[in-house]
């Protein structure tokens, strides 16, 4: 299906991503809305970043799942690519995070298990995220998980070759140290990432921030001290997620099966989750 930008009626901004900025729009001819993502080819050329945007294209349009952001299509003009993407009514997960600093387990549990249900949708299709953080996730507008920005995903095995950006908080130690027999990794590295995660929504922090260097060190060692506040379930998922080996990192079939996945979305099961209060937004 062929898109250009005449067809979009072009909506506030909704913000600035890495490459460009990001726009409510509306089709015409349908009324139908979403979210059209910018991206200046000037700014990919000198960043060389042309192949992950080739590469997001090209992994994101091909998946379906209500916890993955949908990629309906994209164009360009002479001076940028247009991405059109799925709208997600809540913006954000990290901005939520920081503002309630930390989510009580029962919202932590059910983050997690939809965002274990889309990697196991993804390492099925043999696909590695790479960068599941707070950052690139999305709220649809019931609350729902979202993962975005596919721009660092690519096709298990892989070896890394564009150099590392940003931070490394949520790199598991095989994409940091070269210890793999060829510095290869496989699809093992988001089960890393979940931990990273899980302990971030719980704590409000990542589990090894520090300096630069210090965070190396630290995640080369698993390296980290989970508050008394986190329950001992919650403890029990992290510590077998946090697993130098990615061979021994538990499997995304037993984090949906784990206690503290099962305790808080299994439904009517005693969760202490206040009443769900049809709260107008
Ligand atoms: C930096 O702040 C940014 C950047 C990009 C998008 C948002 C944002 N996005 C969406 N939804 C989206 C975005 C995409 C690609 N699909 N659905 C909703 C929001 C709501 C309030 C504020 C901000 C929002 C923010």
């Amino acid at each position: 299906k062929q898109f250009h930008l005449g067809m979009f009626e072009i909506g506030r901004p909704l913000g600035k991503g890495k490459f460009g900025r990001v726009y409510l729009a509306r089709e015409r001819s349908t009324g139908f809305v979403c979210a059209l993502k910018t991206l200046y080819k000037a700014e990919l050329q000198s960043c060389r970043a042309e192949g992950q945007v080739r590469r997001e294209v090209e992994i994101q349009s091909n998946l379906r799942h209500p916890n993955i952001l949908k990629l309906y299509g994209h164009f360009h003009d002479s001076k940028r690519i247009f991405l059109i993407l799925e709208f997600a009514g809540k913006g954000e997960l990290y901005k939520h995070l920081r503002r309630e600093n930390r989510f009580p387990e029962w919202k932590a549990a059910q983050y997690i298990a939809q965002c274990a249900a889309a990697l196991r949708y993804l390492h099925r299709k043999h696909v590695i995220h790479r960068d599941i953080k707070p950052e690139n996730i999305l709220l649809g507008i019931h609350g729902e998980i979202k993962i975005a920005d596919f721009g660092w995903s690519v096709h298990a095995p892989s070896r890394r070759r564009q150099t590392l950006c940003g931070t490394l908080d949520y790199l598991p130690p095989e994409m940091i140290v070269r210890t793999g027999k060829d510095g290869s990794y496989n699809e093992k590295v988001d089960l890393w990432s979940l931990g990273v995660l899980t302990y971030e929504f719980l704590v409000g922090e990542a589990p090894f921030e520090d300096t630069k260097a210090m965070t190396e060190r630290r995640i080369a060692r698993a390296d980290m001290t989970i508050p008394s506040f986190v329950s001992p379930e919650a403890r029990d998922l992290i510590k077998r997620l946090l697993v130098l080996d990615p061979e021994k990192r538990l499997p995304l079939e037993d984090v949906e099966q784990h206690p503290w996945i099962l305790k808080h979305c299994v439904k009517g099961s005693r969760t202490g989750k206040p009443e769900q209060k049809s709260r107008r937004d």
